[in-house]
């Protein structure tokens, strides 16, 4: 990061001098153009391209920084370029309150989330028509002193446009690689496992949201200057929104330098076909190269050239192999000192979960000691994922308390619950579909009870990879691996977190019997590092083979507990698993009663 920092730093100075090159007034402007759209495509990409949230609603915001100028400039005499921090202020205050209502509201995601910014567009257009803002005829600002920071007027606008074009870019490079980028990047392709592994998600969301909105007020302060007459009907238009999207996705929305390869690109060459007619066929050949990109090259030009290039170094990639030792000696560190075993971290007490009529908890009380393997069992529907879901904070209890470590964690959002020490894995695997399976597994190390910087929180993934076996796959794609594999990656990231807490739902589902087997080796390896461990499982032998003490969850609630062989003899529980298997016509298996001790 620090090199192509660097590198963006000397462009700039070195662009800089082009305005005492003395080229003609048309090249600069053409340049000016360029760097207006760096700037709008890569503010919108902060955000949209990052974190997956596509706002409609840029020409919004590029429009308030327009009129906060314009009304400055105009109405009050502020110089133009006191009036830049401002159309950047403002832009950024509608934005955050906008960012307020939408990311408090969990439906409003994807489609709804862009109809909502797009609806804002027309509300503020409206609002600016209908107020002394405008009041219909639009702004002049042919008034208004161009700063004599070059030695021409389009001079001045090139550097204004570079300085605002360089801003936009160093702060996506820095996004991009920080922590803040890492939590936007999950957010991107599952923003609830990111919450639940500790990412603080509407924080981050409203933050990237500011400054994208920020940025783009700033173009278009600087834009209301250089246009000179602002008008509602030219800058409130979807056509800002849609090209600004298409430039970033022509470039690729993963990389902070996508949006520069599809702002130059797509400016460039409309420019190359200005005339009257040779415009149409401009236009109608960047439509065809855009079909054509995102047909057949979905992470869009610098993605697919970083991909290309990544695969030429795949067979090179550094994988590391860390010595036994030091993973065996890799015990999970306690967040906070840890309760003496035996005591009891985790209680729930009147527990109800409810779904739109469905009651998947009624009052389960129940409790987790310090050290020990709690199964929780229970026929299918029964409520075993739902506790953990509610636990996790993945959902909110219907009524009922949870505390965890002598705190209430019930109504705490999820991620500061994992900052708390709590982990989990999900049934089905849910993996961070674009980050490889070291980043997979260093995110939780970030942001979960360890909250280890980008550097260590590598290099505890590597460790945890080599502990599940994982090593050699580091730098695949969550797709590229195995069910097995896959499974083994949701423990890696619960353990990367060092939780003091694991919840384990179903890990062994799906498996063959020598991977359970392995699976099971895994788990009392885990143990005795001292975690304490929720296991969901209806694989029995390794329920029989694992547990200290089971709890039985019938229809919502808890039908037993104890330790496993006297519960499973108990008329009651067989009678619930019996039931079930009557109900779904099924003769084997009798939820695998079977108490066949596991291999390992
Ligand atoms: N998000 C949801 N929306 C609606 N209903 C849900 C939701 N999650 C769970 N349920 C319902 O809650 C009940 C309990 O489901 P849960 O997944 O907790 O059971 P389980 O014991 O884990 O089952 P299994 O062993 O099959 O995973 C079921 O009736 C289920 O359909």
């Amino acid at each position: 990061m620090k090199r192509a920092l660097v590198l963006l730093l000397t462009a700039g100075a070195v662009l800089a001098v082009v305005p005492w090159l003395r080229l003609p007034a048309f090249y600069e402007s053409i340049l000016y153009l360029v760097l207006h759209w760096i700037a709008l495509a890569t503010s919108w990409n902060l955000l949209s391209g990052y974190s997956g949230y596509f706002s409609f609603g840029h020409g919004a915001f590029f429009g308030i920084g327009m009129y906060t100028t314009a009304t400055l400039a105009t109405r009050f005499d502020v110089p133009f370029l006191w009036t830049l921090p401002a159309a950047a202020l403002v832009a950024a205050l509608f934005g955050t309150l906008l960012g307020v209502v939408a990311f408090r509201v969990q439906a409003v995601r994807a489609e709804l989330f862009s109809l909502l910014t797009l609806a804002a567009t027309f509300v503020v257009a409206t609002i600016i028509l209908n107020t002394p803002i405008d009041g219909g005829p639009g702004v002049s600002m042919a008034g208004v002193l161009v700063p004599a920071i070059a030695p021409t007027a389009s001079g001045t606008f090139y550097l204004l446009s570079l300085a605002v074009a360089l801003l936009a870019v160093v702060a996506a490079l820095l996004v991009h690689g920080s922590r803040f980028g890492t939590g936007l990047f999950a957010i991107h392709d599952d923003e609830n496992v990111a919450e639940v592994m500790g990412v603080p998600t509407f924080r981050y969301k409203l933050g990237a949201f500011a400054l994208s909105c920020a940025l783009a007020g700033l173009v278009g302060g600087v834009h209301a200057l250089f246009i000179s007459y602002v008008t509602t009907g030219d800058v409130f238009t979807i056509a800002l929104p849609l090209t600004v999207i298409l430039m970033a996705v022509l470039g690729g929305t993963r990389h902070w330098a996508g949006p520069i390869v599809g702002a130059t690109a797509i400016t460039l060459l409309l420019y190359a076909f200005t005339g009257s007619e040779s415009a149409i066929i401009g236009k109608g050949l960047t439509g065809l190269v855009l079909i054509v990109v995102i047909l057949f090259m979905p992470e869009g030009l610098l993605g697919q050239a970083l991909k290309w290039w990544g695969a030429r170094r795949g067979a090179s990639a550094v994988v590391r192999e860390v010595p036994a030792k030091s993973v065996a000696d890799a015990a999970p560190p306690a967040a906070s000192p840890a309760p003496r075993s035996g005591e009891i971290l985790l209680r729930a007490q009147g527990v109800h979960k409810s779904f739109k009529g469905v009651q998947a908890l009624r009052g389960v009380d129940l409790e987790v000691r310090q050290g020990e393997i709690l199964g929780l069992l229970g026929p299918n529907g029964s409520g075993k994922s739902t506790f953990i879901n509610v636990a996790s904070g993945h959902y909110a209890v219907t009524a009922g308390v949870i505390e965890f470590a002598g705190r209430r964690i019930s109504g705490v959002p999820a991620h500061r619950i994992a900052h708390g020490g709590m982990a989990r894995t999900y049934q089905i695997p849910r993996p961070f579909a674009h980050l490889t399976v070291l980043q997979n597994v260093a995110l939780p190390a970030m942001f979960g009870a360890a909250s280890l910087d980008r550097r260590a929180a590598e290099e505890e993934a590597w460790e945890w990879l080599a502990f599940t076996g994982l090593g050699a796959r580091a730098h695949a794609l969550p797709a590229e691996l195995n069910l097995h594999q896959r499974k083994f990656l949701e423990f890696a990231r619960a353990l990367a977190a060092r939780p003091r807490i694991l919840m384990l739902d179903e890990v062994l589902s799906g498996l063959t019997p020598s991977e359970i087997d392995e699976a099971v080796a895994l788990i009392r390896r885990i143990r005795d590092q001292g975690a304490t461990i929720v296991f969901v499982e209806h694989v029995m032998r390794a329920v029989m083979a694992l547990c200290d003490r089971v709890v039985i969850f019938d229809r919502g609630e808890v039908l037993a507990e104890g330790p496993p062989h006297d519960v499973m003899q108990q008329p009651a529980v067989v009678a619930a698993y019996l039931g079930q298997a009557m109900e779904a016509g099924a003769s084997s298996n009798v939820a695998g009663l079977d108490p066949e001790p596991a291999h390992a």
